[in-house]
């Protein structure tokens, strides 16, 4: 599929920026997925790295990639972050959280000195929202935790899968919230993070340092 071709681009394009002997923190993702993969090609070779990650499956898929994963026991400061997302705006702002890896996501990009967003070029938009806000809540009390964030967006829906509640790596839930354009991101965070029972919020704001497009022809575009 010419979308796989555009998130390979970026993903193995963000492998350029990894140096042996670094820190680094390990996204979660489809499009990560292939940064991984050459990381892995990288360190057969004999780059040296350690790796913190952001969800379980990451963590499985370097391992099999031979990349060595550690905790921040090892280290409280990262070198880079590479990670994609759901949307990225003209300033860089991010929704985050698609898969639900967003807390672990947001405390190592936060731990990170440079932190690269990779994307197919779907992701760019003027104003984030179309893609529905992800919001990691604690379970006590998650419905009235839910009907604090209904009063900022009536449609908000915890998520499920199948049959099930979405359970995340870190054992909580996440409500999405499909609010289409959001004017300012940082008052709709600030707001968020008021409501007792939120963890963490989908949005990155001012956290990247660099965004990685790739295009269904396989080119990149760095901003
Ligand atoms: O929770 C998931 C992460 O925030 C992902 O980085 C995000 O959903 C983008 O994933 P993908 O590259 O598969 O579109």
């Amino acid at each position: 599929m010419e979308i796989n071709l555009a998130k390979k681009a970026a993903g193995e394009k963000a492998a350029e920026y990894v140096e042996s002997g670094m820190n680094i923190g390990l996204g979660t993702g489809s499009t990560v997925y292939y940064t991984i993969l050459k990381l892995g090609e990288q360190v057969k070779s004999g780059m040296k790295l350690k790796a913190i990650a952001t969800s379980l499956a990451t963590e499985k898929l370097a391992k099999e990639c031979g990349i060595p994963i550690v905790d921040f026991s090892a280290t409280q400061e990262l070198d880079l972050t590479i990670d994609g997302a759901d949307e990225v705006d003209g300033k860089w702002n991010l929704i985050k959280g698609g898969g639900g890896a967003l807390m672990r996501e947001k405390i190592v990009a936060a731990a990170s000195r440079e932190f690269i967003v990779v994307v197919d070029a779907s992701k760019k938009v003027d104003y984030l929202g179309k893609f529905p806000l992800p919001v990691e809540v604690i379970p006590f009390g998650w419905e009235v935790t839910l009907k604090h964030i209904k009063a900022l967006c009536r449609t908000a829906y915890l998520r499920t899968k199948g049959a099930e509640i979405f359970v995340t790596d870190n054992n909580n839930y996440i409500v999405d919230m499909p609010i289409k354009s959001i004017i300012s991101p940082k008052q709709l965070e600030l707001q968020l993070r008021e409501i007792p029972g939120v963890a963490v919020t989908g949005l990155f704001i001012g956290m990247a340092s660099k965004v990685i497009v790739g295009e269904t022809d396989g080119k990149v575009v760095e901003l």
